[in-house]
């Protein structure tokens, strides 16, 4: 269905995305994730054919995305800065979806704005940021579109609607599996909705694996410094922290039995993540407190 080999983008002479290769096959949940302006909503309009890729080779449903009508007809596309027709109501917005989306499902998208507590007689324009992200979301799941691209599209909305539209996600990719691809920040809110992670970094696909698979890449080791430190010598230690007292370190996961006196923790995926794509060079928030207090 999506087929991303050596797939390069550059804006002017600025790489942002340098190698990136991966294939999805099935319906399934997919988040992409990664830290802010790797690339993420780039990716996703490569896949929708708004964007260009720079080099590499790019397939969806066996074609080249770039301005592709079949790509446009089984896709759809939802970010932040949507905006429809502002002579059109929201009521006017979902029918006239019907006419470019086969499967648009015009009943539950007014049922849902009704849930949500929003008029079907707004215009998009008059809409809070929150209202016009849960609009947004709602048009795109009812779209029911083979390949539904969510970029960011829990941003601006209260915990209650976001708790609301993860469920909303789930269920109608239940009763109509497709493959949903959702970009956020919000993967610790996410865990249980998602199948795959994609983690961007650096201009690669630096993970593409099952949300259970990434939680299990790294523990956290926490104690005494005096019992945590020595015994890092042995494991891959990905990041160290220290609160007062007690020192954690998050390392590599292995079976080897546990240092006296140290406790084990396991990690979400979205810490290991956040561990793996740490700014690289530069220190820590550790290091950046030390070092103003000794300058103090
Ligand atoms: N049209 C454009 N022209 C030039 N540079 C661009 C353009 N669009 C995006 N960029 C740059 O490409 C990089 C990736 O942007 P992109 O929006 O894809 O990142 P992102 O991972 O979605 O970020 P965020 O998490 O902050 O939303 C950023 O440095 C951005 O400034």
């Amino acid at each position: 269905m999506i087929t991303f080999e050596k797939l390069e983008k550059h804006y002017g002479k600025r790489a942002i995305l340098t190698d990136v290769s991966f294939q999805i096959d099935e319906p399934k949940i997919i988040g992409l994730i990664g830290r802010n302006g790797v690339g993420k909503s780039t990716l996703l309009k490569i896949i929708a054919g708004h964007a260009k890729a720079s080099n590499g080779n790019i397939e969806v449903f066996g074609k080249k995305p770039f301005q592709n009508l079949t790509v446009a007809a089984n896709t759809i596309f939802i970010e932040d800065g949507m905006t429809f027709p502002a002579v059109l109501t929201l009521r006017e917005i979902f029918k006239s979806a019907e006419k470019f989306y086969i499967n648009f499902a015009t009943d539950l998208a007014f049922e849902l704005l009704k849930f949500s507590n929003i008029s079907e007689k707004n215009y998009h324009y008059q809409l809070s940021k929150g209202q016009k992200a849960t609009f947004n979301l709602i048009y795109g799941i009812a779209s029911r579109s083979a390949i539904t691209l969510l970029d960011e599209p829990m941003n601006g909305m209260d915990e209650t609607i976001r708790d609301d539209m993860y469920r909303v996600i789930l269920k109608d990719f239940l009763a109509y599996p497709r493959v949903i691809m959702i970009s956020s920040h919000y993967l610790n809110e996410m865990e249980h909705l998602i199948e795959e992670i994609i983690l961007l970094h650096e201009g690669k696909v630096a993970l593409f694996a099952p949300v259970v698979e990434v939680q299990e890449l790294a523990v956290k080791l926490v104690g005494q410094k005096e019992n945590v430190e020595p015994a890092l010598k042995k494991y891959e230690v990905l990041a160290t922290y220290e609160n007062g007292p007690i020192f954690e370190a998050i390392v590599g996961k292995n079976d080897w039995p546990l240092p006296d006196h140290v406790r084990m923790q396991s990690l979400s995926a979205s810490d290991v993540c956040k561990v793996l794509t740490a700014t690289e060079g530069g220190g820590s928030i550790d290091d950046i407190y030390r070092n103003s207090e000794s300058r103090a």
